[in-house]
């Protein structure tokens, strides 16, 4: 996949390197540089997200209605909030990165084979296999989780097929993460939907059968971090995204114009950082924001992040409730699924900053769907 255009993407020419080993590297080569625009330095100003004690507010129905105030505060503005006393133990937590670190340690020809046939789940070297320019200085490592699945054996079963029984125990880890992520976002959900002066329930019920990509992203230390960026300025064209960051800051958000950094809380390294997507977005009718952020990266250390990105049903309809338009013509967005969005971001346009607006654009071009 390459530039951002509407026409059908080809897949990257086999002449361009389609991997690359980060420790062996002692520069930045050409096609990680970033643009000038891209690259425009971080401010020294902290953007300020309201920190949400979730189990203060369970079942105080005041407390609850004053972080349902200071939420919908953030998601008008920047989309940003973070979380405390989440019910994820801390030893989960640890254990994740844990097993990480050990899979991103391994030699890149064994993380390399640890990838589908799809290209799309699996280990990537900077999505070298998807781009060849204005690649992000990182290698991931991501799978899908379904929030209804037949088998509870599915994680560890995509571990071992990917990288060995030996990583059976990375694909528990994962497992129970998930599942923690699960809860987690089932009480983030009432919390928004109280904020939106919706059902409390409409964004539960809503994604209640949904899915999640889980996504590890290392961030290698670079010898010269201000020509290259972990993460490209995008917004997420997921729905919700719950972040655990290492104690390591990398993270910038675009607000009023400056590039500010949500830091890791050194006084809660078990923080969840929670960020609205363009699914989101459109599930609000455009009142939530979903905002501009990238991923800087530093001379000195690595840095990783787990992404949790909650998504719908994939053939589910995007519909706010009711109370957030009174009639058809108050829709800011066509009808549309995840999965639509979803591969218009994997075939057609890398994501970015004008993903929803260019996919609703050429969802506009498409012959409707045969109506059932
Ligand atoms: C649906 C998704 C596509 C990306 C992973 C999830 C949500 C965030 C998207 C992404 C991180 C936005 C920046 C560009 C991207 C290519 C990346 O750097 O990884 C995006 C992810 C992707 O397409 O794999
Ligand atoms: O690593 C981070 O802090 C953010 C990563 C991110 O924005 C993404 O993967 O979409
Ligand atoms: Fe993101």
């Amino acid at each position: 996949m390459e530039s951002n255009t509407s026409t059908l993407v080809v897949p990257t020419p086999s002449t361009e390197v389609s991997s690359f080993d980060f420790k062996s590297l002692n520069n930045v080569p050409k096609q990680f540089v970033w643009s000038s625009k891209d690259l425009i330095k971080g401010s020294s100003e902290k953007l300020n997200t309201p920190l949400i004690d979730l189990k203060a507010i369970k079942g105080d129905e005041i407390a609850m209605a004053n972080a349902a105030k200071l939420v919908r505060e953030a998601c008008m503005k920047h989309g940003f909030f973070e979380v405390t006393k989440h019910g994820v133990d801390h030893d989960l937590i640890i254990a994740a990165h844990r097993e990480y670190d050990s899979i991103f340690k391994l030699p890149l020809e064994k993380k390399l084979s640890a990838k589908n046939k799809h290209n799309r789940w699996g280990y990537s070297s900077a999505h070298a296999e998807r781009y060849s320019s204005s690649l992000p200085w990182k290698e991931t490592f991501t799978f899908l989780y379904h929030y209804i699945h037949e088998s509870d054996s599915e994680i560890v079963d995509l571990f071992k097929s990917f990288l060995g029984d030996e990583f059976e125990q990375a694909g528990l880890v994962n497992q129970r993460y998930c599942e923690a992520m699960k809860e987690v976002s089932m009480n983030i959900l009432e919390l928004l939907g109280i904020s939106l002066g919706a059902d409390h329930s409409y964004f539960q019920r809503f994604f209640e059968d949904g899915e999640a990509i889980m996504r590890c992203n290392h961030y290698p230390s670079c010898k010269n971090p201000n020509l290259t960026l972990g993460v490209g300025p995008h917004c997420d064209p997921t729905s919700l995204t719950i972040l655990h960051q290492e104690q390591v800051s990398g993270l910038e958000v675009y607000v009023d114009g400056k590039w500010l950094p949500v830091p890791p809380r050194h006084d809660i390294p078990d923080a969840l950082i929670i960020n609205i997507g363009d699914t989101f977005k459109a599930l609000t009718n455009g009142v939530y924001k979903s905002v501009l952020h990238r991923v800087v990266v530093n001379e000195k250390v690595n840095r990783k992040s787990l992404t949790f990105f909650l998504n719908p049903r994939a053939d589910k309809t995007v519909i706010p409730p009711k109370n957030l338009f009174e009639n058809e013509e108050q829709r800011d967005y066509l009808d549309f699924t995840w999965t639509q969005l979803y591969e218009f971001t994997q075939k057609r346009h890398r994501a970015d900053p004008d993903t929803l607006s260019s996919f609703v654009l050429w969802l506009g071009t498409q012959e409707p769907p045969p109506s059932n």
